[in-house]
């Protein structure tokens, strides 16, 4: 695949006291794609995510995202250039409807947007993500596979670029993983990019065009998923701990 790099990081490292969770990590995501980052617990995927959406401030190294530097953005401005991302724990406000919830995401997730605009989003990711029957729902009654495409969807109302999706389908059982499989490969062919944290192997196997794998903060292979999967540093890093 030869498309546009979206996202680049250059040597992108973050310490918590005397821990380097994330190492001088280096890696692009290029348009179109599904990347997925794997590695054992501990390995410094969640604070990859973390300094991408800028939750944490990083200590070294940079960021760009469609052409801008973004290592100094904070993560509204972030979001409002494109960069969306989904939870693993989900958050909804139980009491409201599923059409409000993402009512939400639709209004804050842009600077400016009308309500016209934002129930325009609303209704697109309500159908894309098979929700419209649950539209009138309250939140707080969803089945956790509903709370998980909510969950999407309501990252998806502020009509991301690139998704990044945390362990999403954590705790779903395997076939409704496999639904929320086929879920993420239509965002994608909606035109959203796609950059996944899973630590389900038959997931990551069936959605990522490509995997890069961290091991103690750094990045130790990166290719597709059976090349990965055969790498010796790879195999070691998965059998060395429980992972
Ligand atoms: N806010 C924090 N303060 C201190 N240490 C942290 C913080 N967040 C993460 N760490 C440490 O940084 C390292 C990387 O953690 P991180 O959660 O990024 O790994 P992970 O690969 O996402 O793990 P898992 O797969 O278990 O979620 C771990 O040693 C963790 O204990």
């Amino acid at each position: 695949m030869s498309s546009a790099v979206m996202l680049q990081l250059s040597g992108v490292t973050k310490r918590f006291g005397g821990l380097v969770a994330v190492n001088n990590v280096s890696l692009e995501v290029r348009q179109g794609e599904i990347l997925a980052v794997i590695g054992p617990n501990g390995a410094g995927k969640s604070t990859l995510l973390n300094l991408i959406s800028g939750l944490y401030p990083t200590d070294s190294g940079s960021m760009r995202f469609l052409e801008a530097d973004i290592t100094l953005l904070p993560p509204e401005q972030r979001a409002w250039r494109g960069l969306g991302r989904a939870f693993q724990i989900v958050q909804p406000f139980p009491e409201m409807t599923v059409r409000e919830n993402l009512l939400v995401g639709g209004i804050y997730g842009k600077p400016r947007t009308s309500m016209k605009t934002a129930h325009k989003v609303v209704e697109d990711v309500l159908r894309l993500t098979g929700l419209e029957p649950k539209a009138e729902t309250p939140a707080g009654e969803l089945t956790l596979l509903e709370d998980k495409r909510l969950e999407m969807a309501r990252a998806l109302c502020t009509q991301p670029k690139l998704l990044l999706l945390d362990e999403v389908m954590a705790g779903l059982r395997p076939a409704e993983a496999m639904e929320a499989v086929e879920l993420v490969k239509k965002v994608r062919s909606s035109g959203v990019t796609v950059l996944f944290i899973e630590h389900l192997m038959p997931v990551v196997r069936a959605l990522a065009e490509r995997v890069v794998v961290m091991d103690y903060g750094q990045v130790i292979a990166e290719g597709r998923y059976d090349e990965v999967a055969q790498n010796a540093k790879v195999r070691e890093a998965y059998l060395g701990r429980s992972a």
